[in-house]
């Protein structure tokens, strides 16, 4: 098997055109391995959504080029890129997008009866027992914790047993010590199933649980290092600040 997970290569993604015209990336190569957890940061603007949306199949570059495994991603027509991204890519935003009216167990299997996919039982008794949720899986959303709510949305995404999981800024709505559990949560997807975690963070400590820290600023790769620690990464925020320059 492949030992990489994802890779870009001279991917370039500009919004607009003439005078308004905004390169969110800029020429970037880089490869996220497989059983890896890797923190992308950088300064708001930098292009770190661009740069996860566009890896992850949701967004088309400019240019240039993107590989899930094998599969290189500007060669499948929309309908074959649904199918990649619903069998071979989990999802985690800020807000949960938990549907209200559904129990924790309807939600975490929702993406694969919407998709026909018969749920793996074992698979799933796995993801809920590492999740914590085994007991809360008949309640709704609105009965859980924040925490709890994240926990629903990282086994939904883990559901269909995805190569990789992309999530943006999954701890940024909330307290530290439930930051805490979802970190180690995601850390543990990691080490004990080997899937990939690429995760956007504004946060010096969210990234300290990954194995890697790539840092953008203005479109481009500034930093790459290995488990760099909070207190590095945020001395070498500070430094960047935000996106000033802009294409003209
Ligand atoms: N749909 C869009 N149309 C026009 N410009 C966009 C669009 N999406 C992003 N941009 C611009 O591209 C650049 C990179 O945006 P992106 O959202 O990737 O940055 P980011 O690092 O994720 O920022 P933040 O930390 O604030 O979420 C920014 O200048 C942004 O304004």
């Amino acid at each position: 098997m492949k030992t990489e997970a994802v890779r870009v290569e001279r991917l370039t993604r500009t919004y607009g055109g003439g005078d308004q015209a905004v390169t969110a990336l800029d020429d970037i190569d880089i490869t996220f391995s497989r059983g890896t957890f890797t923190a992308v940061m950088g300064p708001s603007g930098s292009g770190k959504s661009t740069l996860l949306q566009t890896a992850a199949g949701l967004d088309r570059p400019t240019s240039g080029r993107v590989w899930i495994g094998d599969t290189e991603l500007s060669r499948l027509s929309e309908s074959k890129l649904t199918k990649l991204r619903r069998d071979r890519i989990g999802f985690i935003f800020q807000a949960f997008n938990l549907i209200g009216a559904l129990t924790v167990e309807e939600n975490i299997v929702l993406p694969l009866r919407l998709a026909g996919v018969r749920p793996d039982r074992d698979w799933l008794t796995q993801v809920v027992h590492r999740v914590g949720l085994g007991a809360r899986l008949k309640h709704r959303p609105s009965e859980l914790s924040g925490g709890q709510q994240q926990r629903v949305a990282i086994a939904r995404a883990l559901a269909a047993r995805p190569d990789v999981i992309f999530c943006d800024e999954p701890t940024g709505a909330l307290d530290t010590q439930t930051a805490a559990e979802v970190l180690r949560l995601l850390r543990s997807v990691v080490d004990a199933h080997g899937q990939t975690v690429v995760m956007v963070t504004h946060d010096p400590v969210a990234a300290s649980y990954a194995d890697r820290v790539v840092l953008l600023a203005d479109g481009r790769i500034r930093d790459d290092m290995h488990q760099p620690g909070a207190a590095r990464i945020a001395e070498l925020l500070a430094h960047l600040g935000p996106r000033v320059t802009q294409e003209v």
